[in-house]
This record gives structure tokens, sequence and C-alpha cells, in this order.
């Protein structure tokens, strides 16, 4: 039987690949965002992924330029920061990380502000000349919010749900 290749995933991969598994979750056909909220002792205290309300999926459009603001999901998306501090496991979220696979709207800059949150990794900023993060890089500067973009320096991973034999790691 193939031998797996055995990989030791460092943290932060760890916690951006989180995020961008739960993107994977998201309906939206033209950006699939993720979140994954992590304590100060490195442990995932929130998941979310850009989805519509509890009740609405299939019954909102994601629409993103039709004529007519209520036809397009603008108004109805709940953002996957929201959705990660919403569906926190933990009392609160202060002192924690958020990895976000995309950079954060101005609205969810406040709420991450406002939930404690003192640092933002993210891996895109696709949207860097818009208004909206042009207004949430001045927010998450002022209230002093560290703010780096993710660098993973290495290959993409790869899951498989393949159970292989596990390579072994005291063989000669
Ligand atoms: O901070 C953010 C900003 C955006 N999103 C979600 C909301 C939408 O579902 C998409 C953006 O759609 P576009 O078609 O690229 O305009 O991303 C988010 O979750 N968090
Ligand atoms: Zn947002």
């Amino acid at each position: 039987m193939a031998q797996q290749e055995r990989v030791v995933l460092n943290r932060s991969k760890y916690f951006m690949a989180t995020a961008l598994l739960s993107a994977q979750r998201s309906e939206d056909p033209n950006t699939q965002v993720g979140a994954c909220i992590v304590n100060q002792e490195e442990n995932i205290v929130g998941i979310g992924y850009n989805r519509m309300p509890n009740g609405c999926d299939g019954k909102l459009p994601w629409e993103r330029e039709s004529e007519e603001w209520l036809d397009n999901k603008y108004p109805y998306v709940c953002h996957a920061e929201l959705n990660a501090i919403v569906n926190k496991t933990s009392a609160d979220v202060k002192g924690c990380a958020i990895y976000v696979t995309l950079f954060p709207c101005n609205e969810c800059a406040k709420l991450i502000i406002q939930a404690g949150i003192k640092d933002v990794i993210y891996l895109s900023d696709k949207y860097h000349g818009d208004k909206k993060t042009i207004a949430s890089k001045k927010m998450l500067n002022t209230a002093n919010i560290n703010v780096k973009q993710f660098q993973s320096g290495e290959e993409d991973i790869t899951i498989t749900f393949t159970v292989g034999e596990m390579a072994d790691t005291n063989a000669p």
C-alpha cells in the first residue's frame, strides 16, 4: 500500500487552512470567504464563512450586479467574520486573533474591534482600493489592531480522504 507523506502544519498555516476550508462551505458564486478565530492558548474558538442568515438559504439572491439593490446579495449576506464571532465557543473573543481569507470590510472591522480581537491575519487583499477596505484599514490601525498578510512560504497542502499507511518516522 502506498505510504502517505507525513505533514506537520505550522500554527498559522493550520489556522489559515481552517479558514480556507470553511470558505469552501460558502455558496457565494463570486467570493467565498472563511474566518477562524484563535485564542491566546492557540485553540480555535470560532469559525465562519459568508452565508445567508439562518433559515434563508436558497431563498435570497446571490446576484451582485442587479440594478435593483434588493435583488443583490449585499443587503442579506452575513459575512464570514460575523459568523465566526457569533458562533464562538468561548464566552468572548477578547485578545484573540482572526484568520480571514479576505481583508475584512469596514463593517467587519467594527465587529472585530468591538469584540476585542487584537490580531488580524488575512490572505487576499483583492479589494484594497475600495473605500470600504480603506475605511477598514483606517479603523483597525486607529484601534491598534495588529494586521498582517499571511505568507505561506511553502507549497499548498492537500487533503485526501483516502486512508493510507502513515509514513513510518522510525524507519532507518
Ligand atoms: O469582510 C468581508 C467582506 C466580504 N465578505 C463576503 C460578502 C460577500 O458574500 C463576498 C463579497 O462578494 P463580491 O462578489 O466579491 O463583492 O464576500 C465577507 O464575508 N467578509
Ligand atoms: Zn465584512
